[in-house]
């Protein structure tokens, strides 16, 4: 279900975005159900070429189960996913960074054989001309060239991440999936991850639909967000989305959003002691 916010429209964008460009994803009233439960509801909205799409919303709420959905992965109950205006591509349109990848410090791969594992045919004994471009231009819009022939295992989790995300670049999507890309670095690799995304998003006319729970840095970066909570979801500017009167209706109890030093804190007001939550 969802709760429309004031003066917020569905899949509308920001002033002088993507906004007049056919959309490069479109998600059509679907609903999952996972185990008897209901995880994701009625929902639609559309993505345009070059936007950034900014996810947020409480543990449980089914941001995963949505990227899920996306890549083909989960079949909705209800609904239906369109792509690049209803031409199949397959799965090489989408590129995807799960969230939490483990690597072993051990692992004898060097970090530009990694981003190969991404092409369609990683176990090649040897790469073509053009694989080997597609490596290293992944490698050059993550800024991540310098990396290329150090051990993957060895890269801090900032650089890390910028592997993972050349990998995910390497057949050239046209739609990037990123599940909490920034959790676990320190606010100087998180603010250089989302710069990287964020230029790509841009020059490369990439849609990214990035899930975090840093309420601040989506925005910071994104276009419009899509906050879930369970059962309920709504999409906008982050000036539309994060008001009180929106997320009281989405969480369905007495939520406040305070507006400190320019940043956005979300506290839940029900309590005597009024507390900060996830934001
Ligand atoms: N295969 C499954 N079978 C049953 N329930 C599932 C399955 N996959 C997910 N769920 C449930 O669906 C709900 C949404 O899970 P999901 O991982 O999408 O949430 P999320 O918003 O990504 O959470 P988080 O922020 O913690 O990563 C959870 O309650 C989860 O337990």
């Amino acid at each position: 279900m969802s709760v429309t916010a004031p003066a917020a429209a569905l899949n509308r964008t920001t002033e002088g975005g993507p906004g007049s460009l056919p959309a490069a994803l479109e998600v059509q009233a679907v609903s999952v159900h996972l185990g008897g439960k209901t995880v994701l509801s009625d929902i639609s909205f559309e993505v345009k070429p070059g936007e950034f799409l900014g996810i947020l919303g409480p543990n449980g709420a089914g941001k995963t189960t949505l990227f899920r959905v996306l890549l083909q992965l989960i079949k909705p109950q209800q609904g239906q996913v369109r792509m690049n205006g209803g031409r199949t591509l397959g799965k090489a349109v989408i590129g995807y960074v799960p969230q939490s990848r483990q690597i072993d410090p051990e692992l004898p791969m060097r970090a530009r054989d990694f981003v190969c594992l991404g092409l369609p045919h990683p176990l090649r004994p040897w790469l073509n001309r053009a694989d080997k471009e597609a490596v290293r231009r992944a490698l050059e819009l993550t800024d991540a060239s310098h990396l290329a022939d150090q051990s993957i295992g060895r890269l801090s989790g900032g650089e890390r991440q910028r592997i993972f995300l050349a990998q995910a670049l390497v057949r050239d999507p046209k739609i990037l999936l990123l599940d909490e890309p920034t959790s676990n670095l320190d606010p100087g690799a998180q603010e250089a991850m989302a710069e990287v995304v964020h230029s790509i998003c841009r020059t490369r006319g990439i849609s990214v639909l990035l899930i975090s729970h840093d309420v601040n840095l989506i925005n910071r970066y994104a276009d419009r967000i899509l906050y879930l909570t369970p059962g309920q979801y709504a999409i906008g500017t982050v000036e539309e989305i994060m008001q009180a009167s929106v997320l009281r209706k989405l969480y369905g109890s007495a939520v406040d959003v305070i507006r400190l030093d320019g940043k956005l804190f979300v506290t839940t007001s029900s309590q005597p002691d009024s507390k900060v939550c996830f934001h």
